[in-house]
């Protein structure tokens, strides 16, 4: 049985528990300049956790959750990070973009227990995605990063306490 956590008291990314842990990083690399940010991010916090990552690169946003699951498959990764920029156009196709990346990834995670931090942004114009993509602005991409690992220390610890 698992204690509750409280939210303070919740593991943190530089959980010592992370060393070594197996990250894989899925970027689609739609907008180079924004995914060079987004992925500068998540590696930076990674790093700040000891962790290891493995970088792959996809066309679109929509080609993201079919990778992660293909690698889930094929290797061993502790947890997922995505990242990539979706900028709405003319027709809906923004919608399916955005919508339909976040719903598959969300359902990796849940259905797979494994930690996922959805760095894609959604967004309007590029200056809103520059803004979120820098990493000296609002780093979107450390901040899925670090979203991913703190799940992962989460479930470590309960995994701990299971074992007990
Ligand atoms: N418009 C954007 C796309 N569109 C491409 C799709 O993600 C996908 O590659 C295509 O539909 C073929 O399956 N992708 C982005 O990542 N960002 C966009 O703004
Ligand atoms: C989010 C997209 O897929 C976007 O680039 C598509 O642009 P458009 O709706 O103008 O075709």
């Amino acid at each position: 049985m698992v204690a509750h956590t409280r939210a303070d008291s919740a593991p943190k990314p530089t959980d010592p528990a992370l060393a070594g842990a197996r990250i894989l990083v899925v970027e689609a690399r739609y907008y180079d300049a924004i995914a060079d940010e987004l992925l500068a991010g998540a590696l930076a916090a990674i790093a700040a956790a000891d962790a290891q990552a493995t970088v792959v690169t996809v066309p679109g946003a929509l080609e993201i959750p079919a990778a992660v699951a293909i690698l889930l498959d094929a290797g061993s990764y502790d947890a997922v990070v995505a990242l990539g920029c979706v900028i709405r156009g003319e027709t809906g196709h923004y919608d399916i973009v955005a919508g339909e990346s976040a719903r598959a990834l969300m359902d990796l995670s849940v259905q797979r227990r494994v930690p996922l931090g959805n760095g894609i942004l959604t967004v309007e114009t590029e200056a809103q995605a520059l803004a979120r993509a820098r990493v000296a602005e609002m780093n979107k991409g450390g901040g899925a990063a670090e979203a991913a690992l703190g799940v992962l220390a989460l479930k470590r610890a309960a995994e701990s306490a299971r074992t007990r």
